[in-house]
């Protein structure tokens, strides 16, 4: 499976080259386009009364033309409305030349039950709000409740952002693409306005999609499959690597048992909670295979690194916000070295609020430990507030912007979590699920992160698998999921991906 997002502007250069290199024209790849449409309708409405299919006056209406002609081809009663008119000369131009039915001004559009409509207006050329009269073709399709096929995208939809360029957009039943998905397909709100997607092979080869060279992917097990830590027969704890989780106050205690709980279900060896000595009874009232060491200060957390040799810590759950917290990061951060990994979560962020730089220089520092940050929106916002600002930036782009500025992976959590390394590859995780929107989760994922690093996953991998497998086993799961059930729903999907 091909898990490469293109870019509207990458998926344009992927269309230069593959006609420079032939053996299908823009037309005839457009004409792919188009049958690849028409199929899917078809296939999926064998029985529709009646199909109106929308063009605007780029190539997105193009493909639109190439539909229409091939539905009317077997019979189907199809009416072309046409916002704008193709260029003379163009590929789009000659498709509409090409369609047997006289298109009508898209004003007169009047879908009525049991018809259906394929939306060719606009797709990776969407420039600008949508028409009032496109807007009012959105209405009557929602009025009437009749599926829309969105060809490449829905309409007003952005294929970079996922956001809707101006106040509207189609709300599809499927989408049918082309090559491979891009951003907007993933990103929230485009996801949900996309419906199923479908990505059509056009004729479009692996070899110029690798001239293209990508960086964003669609995450899952294929991204990172090949890196995942496989325990060796002759294996013993400590080389399935050891994880050391700070321990917040006497009031909260559990967020870090939740992360340690799931890093040992993760596969690493050894897990240590690492306590100040006024929570050190509640802890071990809770605690059985996980370790327990008295942490009540920097020199004991570097006592800890020096003696026992973690190779990732967890700081931040529950920790409480402030100066302890940035002391103890980034002496983690100087002190630790190369091999050892800080996952920095929740009030981990939170506590460099007013002092970003210092974290973000000490993680740049050669022979740094490496970092992984975890933010969800709000977060996201307190570290990185001109970027989260910045209106024109896709979550993506944030993201990625997040991670060069930091020197470390960032984790971009929400229903459509993107993670992003220095190095510039990013990834969007497409199998989330609501049930994740639950005290703890977050805690759980920082502790299946420092696993996989601490069993010397690299760290972009590490981050890219745990977001999977962590809304995998919640979807497995299902309703009535809390925090506490994920690192046991975690055994169903380790068997899967260790098998
Ligand atoms: N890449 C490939 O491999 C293949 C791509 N294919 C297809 O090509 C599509 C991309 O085509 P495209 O670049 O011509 O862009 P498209 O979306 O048709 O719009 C551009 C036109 O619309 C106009 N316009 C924009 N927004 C507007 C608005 N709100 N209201 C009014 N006008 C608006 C814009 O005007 P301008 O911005 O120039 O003022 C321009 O005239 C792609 O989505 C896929 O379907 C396939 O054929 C197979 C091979
Ligand atoms: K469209």
């Amino acid at each position: 499976m091909s898990n490469e997002i293109l870019t509207p502007h990458e998926m344009a250069e992927a269309d230069r080259l593959a006609i420079a290199a032939g053996p299908f024209s823009g037309i005839q790849l457009m004409c792919n386009a188009g049958a690849a449409v028409a199929a899917e309708v078809l296939r999926r409405w064998p029985a529709a009364i009646r199909a109106h299919v929308l063009c605007g006056p780029g190539n997105n209406g193009g493909d639109g033309y190439v539909v229409a002609r091939l539905l009317a081809d077997v019979g189907v009663r199809v009416t072309v409305w046409a916002e704008g008119r193709p260029k003379a000369g163009s590929d789009a131009a000659q498709a509409a030349a090409e369609c047997p039915i006289e298109a009508q001004p898209i004003s007169g559009f009047h879908p009525e039950g049991g018809d259906i409509v394929v939306d060719a207006l606009y797709g990776a050329g969407l420039s600008k709000p949508l028409s009032p009269s496109a807007v009012a073709a959105i209405v009557k399709c929602r009025k009437a409740k009749i599926p829309v096929v969105a060809v490449d995208l829905p309409s007003g939809i952005s294929g970079e952002t996922g956001h809707p360029v101006g106040d509207e957009a189609f709300r599809a039943a499927l989408t049918v693409t082309f090559v491979r998905k891009k951003p907007g397909h993933l990103l929230l709100p485009g996801r949900e306005a996309c419906g199923e997607i479908l990505v059509a092979d056009i004729g479009i080869g692996a070899e110029i999609i690798a001239a293209v060279g990508p960086k964003c992917f669609e995450n899952g097990p294929v991204l990172w499959q090949s890196r995942y830590p496989m325990p060796a027969a002759d294996t013993h704890k400590y080389r399935r690597g050891h994880v050391g989780v700070f321990s917040g106050g006497p009031s909260s205690t559990g967020a870090a048992r939740l992360a340690a709980f799931a890093a040992a279900r993760a596969g690493v060896g050894a897990v240590t909670v690492l306590s100040p000595g006024n929570t050190l009874a509640t802890n071990a009232a809770h605690l059985t295979s996980i370790m327990l060491r008295r942490v009540d200060d920097i020199d004991a957390a570097r006592a800890f690194i020096s003696d026992r040799k973690p190779s990732a810590l967890v700081l931040g759950p529950g920790f409480g916000v402030g100066e302890p917290l940035r002391e103890l990061a980034l002496v983690v951060l100087e002190t630790a070295g190369a091999e050892v990994s800080l996952v920095l979560d929740a009030d981990g962020i939170t506590s460099f609020h007013d002092a970003p730089a210092s974290l973000f220089i000490a993680a740049g520092a050669k022979g740094a430990a490496g970092l992984v940050l975890t933010p969800h929106e709000g977060e996201f916002g307190r570290l990185f507030p001109d970027i989260a600002r910045d209106a024109a930036l896709s979550k993506l782009e944030k993201a990625r912007k997040a991670a060069a500025r930091s020197h470390g992976v960032v984790i971009y959590k929400g229903p459509d979590t993107v993670i992003a390394s220095p190095d510039g590859r990013a990834a969007i995780n497409a199998n989330g699920t609501p049930l994740l929107a639950t005290a703890g989760s977050g805690d759980v994922l920082s502790g299946i992160v420092a696993a996989l690093l601490a069993q010397g996953m690299p760290a972009f991998e590490a981050a890219c698998a745990a977001v999977w497998m962590h809304a995998e086993a919640a979807r497995r799961f299902g309703p009535g999921l809390i925090a506490e059930d994920l690192p046991l729903a975690l055994c169903p999907v380790l068997r899967e991906l260790l098998g």
